[in-house]
């Protein structure tokens, strides 16, 4: 496949992974899904903006009975200054008892991860497992497993099949990394 080069606001992007690729890796994070949760119907929280292409991709091979919610995470500032918080916003499911199974299309630092899992657990459900399209490890800046990652990428900032730079580039077919 060709390389290609765009431009997105002030910054120039080159294709990173392929969407052949992102296709392959979702098909056999799709066939560990459907092995690990045969019997539980897990209850999949897809986390918006960034996730629906992921969802659409994966969710179409995952064969189980299973059910999708979407949700969004509202920041705000703690009043004890401890940084960012995120209110979960769309969460109507009881997830008591439910075996949830968050979806993502990244995580980097970690923080809207971590702190997604804290509220949720509060709330008793059997099991909760993360599935992300991307995973920057050397970002990570908590102490926690994620089990279900297509792709591991280094430090760089991406765009595309989801992720966007300042609103553009949700709509691209593949995903880019940042050249300058
Ligand atoms: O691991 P972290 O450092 O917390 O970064 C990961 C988060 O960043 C992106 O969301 P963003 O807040 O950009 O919103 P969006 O999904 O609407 O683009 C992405 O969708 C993750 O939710
Ligand atoms: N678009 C985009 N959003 C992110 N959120 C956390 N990391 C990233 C990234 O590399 N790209």
């Amino acid at each position: 496949m060709e390389p290609r080069t765009i431009q997105i606001h002030d910054s120039e992007f080159s294709t990173y992974i392929f969407e052949e690729e992102i296709i392959a890796r979702i098909t056999m994070l799709a066939e560990q899904i459907d092995k690990d949760y045969a019997d539980k119907q897990p209850l999949f929280l897809a986390v918006l903006n960034g996730s629906f292409m992921f969802v659409s991709d994966l969710l179409k091979r995952v064969s189980i009975p299973c059910e999708v919610s979407f949700i969004r995470l509202s920041s705000y500032q703690d009043m004890h200054s401890t940084g960012k918080v995120k209110e979960i916003l769309g969460l109507t499911e009881d997830i008591f008892g439910r075996h949830v199974v968050i979806l993502e299309d990244i995580v980097d630092t970690g923080h809207t991860v971590h702190g997604l899992l804290q509220q949720l657990k509060e709330k008793s459900p059997a099991s909760v497992e993360v599935a992300t399209l991307l995973m920057k490890p050397d970002c990570l800046q908590h102490d926690m497993k994620i089990k279900y990652v297509a792709r591991s990428i280094p430090n760089d900032f991406v765009v595309g099949y989801g992720l966007d730079y300042n609103g553009l580039g949700r709509n691209l077919r593949d995903v880019y990394s940042i050249v300058s």
